[in-house]
């Protein structure tokens, strides 16, 4: 997968559907080229090697336990969190993946993240708020970080500063598996090599979509929304709701609703 990675980052690999986002201090800086100015894969659902992650049966056995039978790989993710350019933006902000996901009820929605190397506090392992998943969604917007966030980088706009956290070290291939309402975010790179982690949210088929109109989500609807219509010219009766339908693929079980 890692090497399915680098022909990715070289265009030797095309792959439709594919969002590869660039760290926005890399982006705004001098030209950087390959897997070097790759900051996260996203929607790598059509990539064969890349998706076959997210029908492992060692990582199908635990998702099914929250799913049930009938499971779906909604969101795709490899992260190559990039060393820290000085302005901080290789962080993460505290957020709940619940934000991005006009789909309910949050208990049949997992995700799982496997560590692709040793992750640690220094190469910016994830950070989480136990027992934050009893909580409800909370309000999330864009960080007021100085050096600059990437785009869709939202986060929680209160938690409580004072809640313990547990910094996740994890060796290579160790994999976490976590509830959408989970408060978790991840600091700074500050080695000099590229962090890698492949991620897929997963949730049963039988979940329902939801109107976000009105909610806190309204906010993270419109800029996907904008970001469908720019990058692949739809225009708007494409829904929030719709743009995760075309992205969810089967991985077990019937296609019952999502
Ligand atoms: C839908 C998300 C679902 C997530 C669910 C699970 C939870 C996941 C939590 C997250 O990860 S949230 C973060 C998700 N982020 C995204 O989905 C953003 C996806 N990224 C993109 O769509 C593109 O990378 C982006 C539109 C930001 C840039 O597009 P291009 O690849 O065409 O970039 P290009 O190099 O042509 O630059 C165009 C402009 O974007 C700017 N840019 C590039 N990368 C950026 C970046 N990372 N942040 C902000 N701006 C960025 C760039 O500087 C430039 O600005 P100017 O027009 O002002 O010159
Ligand atoms: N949808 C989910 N995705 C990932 N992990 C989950 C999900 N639902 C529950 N968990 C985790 O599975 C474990 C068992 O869940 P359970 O609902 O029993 O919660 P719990 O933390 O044991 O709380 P309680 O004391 O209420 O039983 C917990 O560690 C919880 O964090
Ligand atoms: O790998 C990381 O840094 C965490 C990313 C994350 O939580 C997310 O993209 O939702
Ligand atoms: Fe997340
Ligand atoms: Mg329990």
């Amino acid at each position: 997968m890692v090497d399915e990675f680098e022909h990715i980052c070289t265009r030797k690999a095309n792959v439709p559907g594919l969002v590869v986002m660039k760290d926005v201090t890399i982006a705004k800086s001098e030209f950087v080229e390959g897997e070097k100015a790759v900051t996260k894969l996203q929607d790598f659902q059509e990539d064969p090697e890349l998706f076959r992650y997210c029908t492992l049966p060692q990582i199908l056995k635990y998702v099914e336990c929250f799913t049930g039978p009938n499971i779906m790989a909604m969101h795709t993710m490899l992260i190559n969190k990039p060393p820290d350019t000085g302005k901080k933006t290789s962080r993460h902000p505290m957020h709940q993946d619940l934000h991005y996901f006009p789909f309910r009820p949050a208990d049949r929605i997992v995700c799982s993240w496997t560590a692709m190397e040793k992750v640690h506090r220094e190469n910016g392992c994830l950070v989480v708020l136990p027992g934050s998943h009893r909580g409800t969604l909370q309000e999330h917007d864009y960080p007021e970080w100085e050096g600059g966030v990437n785009k869709m980088y939202h986060g929680v706009r209160n938690y409580d500063p004072g809640h313990p956290r547990v910094h996740l070290e994890m060796e290579k291939g160790d994999t976490v598996f976590f509830h959408p309402l989970l408060i978790h975010g991840s600091g700074m790179n500050q080695t000099e090599g590229f962090r890698k982690a492949i991620s897929c949210h997963y949730a049963s088929s039988d979940c329902y979509y939801i109107d976000v109109k009105g909610t806190t989500q309204e906010n993270i609807g419109n800029e996907v929304k904008e970001l469908a219509s720019r990058k692949y010219g739809v225009d708007d009766t494409v829904s929030f709701q719709d743009t995760w339908a075309l992205r969810g693929r089967l991985v077990k079980g019937d296609r019952t609703s999502l």
